[in-house]
């Protein structure tokens, strides 16, 4: 069978695609807690689990060079993901967070972290549904240790250590297909810096196009646009919250942001997020919003260039300012503050912006995913107001 372990799992099956007898919502009901296996599943013998506590220096350290040697890369193996570890700090301790989600497997023998997976605490909305879930990131097993069907062990253990929190959904993505995506979307990619993009060999020269003609399309202003744009506070959380919650409804998944979510989430953090809003001159009213997160990537095989700075589009409101407007000046800090690309995910409203922007469609997919929860019928990405890091 094509997924010996998925198909064991409450997700969606291929099989079931198109049964709309089934009804939408939890697969599985939640067991008691007494029979939620008590003790950690078995690992091959010369492994061990271990918690990672990033708190601590050391461990965050060997954290960071796990991921930052073995985590995901594109298809051409041209850029691996480089998370800094503030971001990994950021990422994997919001609101409520449980240090024994942040699981590491240790070689017995030499003590050396060999594989890694997270979950953190998030409440997900699915259509009218609040549901508590756990958000699932940073699956890692060392390129060592492949295809021994690790993944398996790892994602039935975190699995485990969630149930025993009493929470019983779970919300991932990945660049692979598995049973069964709710979405699939794409990223694209707006060049700020073309010369070094078409120097590593992401980008082309196009057709009848020199190199300062290329830098000359790309180019962007020296200073934002919009009137009052400038940088979010820790005094505008309350207003950013509104503002976010009320755009947000209009999803069918989307994020139950509360004061303490958007103030882990979206307060600008240097060198992870940055977060702009359009303050009204006249009325002092907050009326749109605009964020992005820094994730650095290592660029690999090449002799001129070793790390990539690029920007993902976070979470967006327009309220007054056109989107179009508000994303230009987004590019636009961004480019001041030396980023190489900003990519976007065509979710939310932003497809209505990325060909005017000069966004160009990427060749990956991201396939999002519910553990436990069942939907009818997949979902557009225009539907989708999740963004996960
Ligand atoms: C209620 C709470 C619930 C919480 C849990 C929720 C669920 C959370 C789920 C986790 C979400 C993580 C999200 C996330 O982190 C974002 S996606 C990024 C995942 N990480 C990477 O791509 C890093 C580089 N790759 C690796 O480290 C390895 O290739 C990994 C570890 C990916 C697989 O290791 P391996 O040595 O290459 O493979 P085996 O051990 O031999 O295992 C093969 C089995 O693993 C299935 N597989 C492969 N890639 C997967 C992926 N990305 N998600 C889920 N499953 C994945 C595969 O289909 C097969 O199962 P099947 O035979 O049934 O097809
Ligand atoms: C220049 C445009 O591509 C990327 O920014 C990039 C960077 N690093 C990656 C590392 C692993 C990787 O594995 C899928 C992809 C990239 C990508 S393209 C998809 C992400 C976006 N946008």
């Amino acid at each position: 069978s094509r997924h010996r372990f998925w198909e064991t799992q409450p997700v969606g099956q291929f099989r079931d695609l198109g049964d709309t007898s089934l009804p939408e919502g939890p697969i599985e009901a939640p067991t008691p807690l007494s029979d939620v296996r008590r003790d950690p599943y078995n690992l091959p013998a010369q492994y061990e689990w271990t918690t990672c506590d990033i708190d601590d220096d050391h461990t965050c350290t060997e954290v960071y060079n796990l991921l930052t040697q073995n985590y995901v890369e594109d298809d051409e193996n041209m850029f691996r993901f480089n998370y800094s570890m503030e971001f990994l700090r950021w990422a994997l301790r919001p609101p409520g967070y449980f240090k024994s989600w942040h699981i590491g497997v240790r070689a017995k023998a030499s003590q050396k972290l060999v594989a890694f997976i997270t979950g953190v605490p998030a409440r997900i909305r699915v259509r009218d549904d609040v549901v508590k879930w756990r958000r699932s990131t940073f699956l890692c097993v060392h390129k060592k240790l492949r295809s021994k069907r690790l993944a398996p062990v790892m994602i039935k253990e975190v699995t485990r250590r969630v149930h025993l929190e009493n929470i019983w959904q779970a919300s991932y993505t990945a660049g692979v297909v598995i049973p069964t995506p709710i979405s699939t979307c794409r990223y694209w990619h707006r060049s700020l810096n073309p010369k070094k993009l078409i120097d590593v060999g992401f980008s082309r020269l196009g057709a009848r196009m020199t190199m300062s003609r290329t830098v000359k399309l790309y180019k962007l202003p020296e200073s934002t646009v919009t009137k009052g744009f400038r940088k979010m506070e820790l005094r505008d959380v309350p207003a950013v919250t509104r503002l976010l919650k009320e755009y947000l409804r209009q999803f069918a998944v989307a994020p139950d942001f509360d004061q303490d979510d958007v103030e882990h989430w979206l307060l600008p953090l240097e060198n992870v997020v940055d977060s702009y809003l359009v303050e009204s001159p006249e009325t002092h009213e907050i009326t749109d919003f605009c964020s992005f997160y820094t994730l650095p990537s290592s660029i690999l095989n090449n002799p001129n260039y070793s790390l990539l700075k690029a920007a993902y589009s976070y979470y967006n409101v327009s309220t007054k300012t056109p989107l179009q407007q508000l994303m230009n000046d987004a590019l636009i800090v961004a480019k001041k503050n030396d980023y190489d690309v900003f990519n976007a995910l065509d979710v939310m409203q932003n497809e209505s912006f990325l060909k005017e922007l000069k966004f160009g469609p990427g060749d990956g997919h991201l396939h999002y995913y519910l553990y436990n929860y069942r939907i009818r019928k997949a979902l557009h990405p225009s539907e989708l107001g999740l963004v996960l890091l």
